[in-house]
């Protein structure tokens, strides 16, 4: 059960290290999580496994009543249905839909609510009600802590002036820290128990210290102090837009495959045995609602011409038509008019192992094909396809795929996931195929490799 709040402030100026990680970790110091889902249920279920005394907060009354009834809504996470089960059943992990109750009660406040993308700038209004929430139960001697990835200064400059603002306190009252969820769907529970060092930067340095102190019962990793607030939200937006650049320098390389008859994904492996090498592996664009977003979170935040990371992800956009123009120059080559075509689409979620399809690269494929007058179907054996809003494609079990082989004149394989490795693809017959991720190796149709060139 949610213990009283303790006697002593968490953000206090001079409290004991030691004797607030064992309030800590004794559940002394109730917490409050904001935002249930594919990262914060996971946080908020080994916060409860640590401490004992966690209130999660959901806008989704289906997600709390889940949660309260002993059950994960978020799938495909190792080990979090009976995480959730076993620390909802002791009670030591409650949810809620009431935020502002949930900050009365608690002394550290996580937020780690969705941060998107508008067309031309970042869309934080979950982060604010979430804060307005926070604010309205906030106490002196509270820390707040801000999970979401956020554009760099939004901590000290959005969300610390709004807390003060909402709660009446001074801003020196309570402590803020950015704290950034360094956790990749499908492996929630190990990264965040410690996979990576853990990073935290405050406003000042006694939320840093403190946040610091208190991750440190977390993870069984180090706890590495940015220094600030601002330079923390940068290691995170940094490591996203590393990984961008990196993909997008993968996927202009893989365009020299056919001119050079060289398979550019090879050249890459063993470019990448010298350690100062690491190219990443090229594939049909940048799917998620992390990578692809991160880039735009600096260049809209900072008045900077950033060329390279703005053409980065114009190069990773502009690879899904690289993909449809290699489907529909093979189905020219063998007399088939794509307008006349039936396609299959392997792959609608962005990576293999999530059940994820925002800002999947399988979409605009999808839809350009369709637009080009082919009959697109569709399979994917982590996504519910004819769920999936807004694709104009038929939904063809897995299962079915072999039997229903014959129909299709173009398979397109988008996603690497482990079934699509065991289809026999003589099934397939006259048809032809575009393997965008490189991970089915030689195929017995004729065959447009991303990475690889026409085989
Ligand atoms: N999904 C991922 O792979 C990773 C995501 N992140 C970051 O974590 C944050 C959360 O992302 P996800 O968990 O993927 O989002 P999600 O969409 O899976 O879940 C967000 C949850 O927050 C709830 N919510 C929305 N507004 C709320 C509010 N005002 N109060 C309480 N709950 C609210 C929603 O109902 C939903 O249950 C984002 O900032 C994202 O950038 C960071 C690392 C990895
Ligand atoms: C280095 C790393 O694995 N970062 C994670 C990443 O998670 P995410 O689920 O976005 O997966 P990802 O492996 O980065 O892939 C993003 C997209 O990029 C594509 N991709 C990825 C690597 C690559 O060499 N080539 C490539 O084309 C993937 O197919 C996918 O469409 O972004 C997360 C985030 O920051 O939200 C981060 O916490 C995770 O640790």
């Amino acid at each position: 059960m949610t213990a009283a709040r303790s006697e002593q402030a968490v953000y206090a100026g001079d409290r004991d290290g030691a004797a607030l990680q064992a309030a800590f970790a004794n559940g002394e110091i109730p917490v409050a999580v904001y935002g249930l889902g594919k990262m914060g249920l996971p946080l908020a279920a080994v916060l409860a496994e640590v401490t004992g005394n966690v209130v999660g907060v959901d806008i989704d009354e289906s997600v709390v009543a889940a949660i309260e009834r002993g059950e994960s809504p978020v799938e495909g996470e190792p080990g979090l249905a009976e995480l959730v089960a076993e620390t909802s059943a002791d009670r030591s992990l409650t949810a809620t839909t009431r935020g502002a109750r949930a900050a009365s009660d608690a002394q550290v406040h996580v937020l780690i609510v969705p941060t998107l993308m508008e067309e031309a700038e970042p869309d934080l209004s979950m982060l604010r009600a979430a804060v307005d929430a926070v604010g309205e139960g906030l106490s002196p001697g509270d820390l707040v802590i801000v999970e979401s990835t956020v554009p760099p200064t939004t901590t000290r400059d959005v969300v610390a002036p709004r807390l003060a603002d909402r709660s009446g306190l001074d801003p020196d009252e309570f402590g803020v820290a950015f704290c950034p969820e360094r956790t990749a769907s499908g492996r929630a529970l190990e990264d965040i128990r410690g996979a990576y060092p853990k990073v935290v930067g405050g406003v000042d340095a006694e939320s840093e210290r403190v946040a610091g102190l208190l991750y440190d019962e977390l993870t069984s990793n180090e706890v590495i102090p940015a220094g600030d607030a601002t330079t923390a939200e940068c290691v995170k937006v940094f490591e996203g837009i590393y990984r961008d650049v990196n993909i997008a320098l993968a996927n202009e390389l893989a365009r020299v495959a056919d001119p050079l008859s060289v398979d550019v994904t090879r050249a890459i492996e063993v470019a990448n045995t010298q350690p100062f090498c690491e190219i990443h592996s090229p594939g049909p664009g940048v799917g998620g609602h992390c990578i692809p977003l991160y880039p735009r979170f600096l260049t809209t935040t900072v008045d900077t011409d950033l060329p390279l990371i703005e053409t980065g992800r114009a190069v990773n956009d502009e690879m899904p038509s690289f993909v449809t123009d290699a489907v529909v120059d093979l189905l020219d080559e063998q007399g088939v008019p794509v307008e006349d075509a039936d396609v299959l689409v392997l792959g609608v979620a962005y990576r293999a192992g999530v059940d994820e399809t925002r800002k999947s690269p399988s979409r605009p494929v999808v839809s350009q094909l369709d637009a080009l007058g082919a009959r697109v179907w569709a399979a994917d054996p982590a996504v519910d396809v004819a769920a999936v809003p807004e694709l104009p494609a038929e939904p063809v079990a897995v299962a079915n795929v072999e039997q229903t082989a014959s129909t299709y004149d173009a398979v397109v394989v988008m996603t690497e996931h482990d079934a699509y490795s065991d289809l026999d693809y003589e099934a397939f017959g006259d048809a032809v195929a575009v393997d965008a991720r490189g991970s089915l190796g030689e195929l017995p149709l004729p065959t447009y490799t991303v990475g690889a060139g026409r085989s």
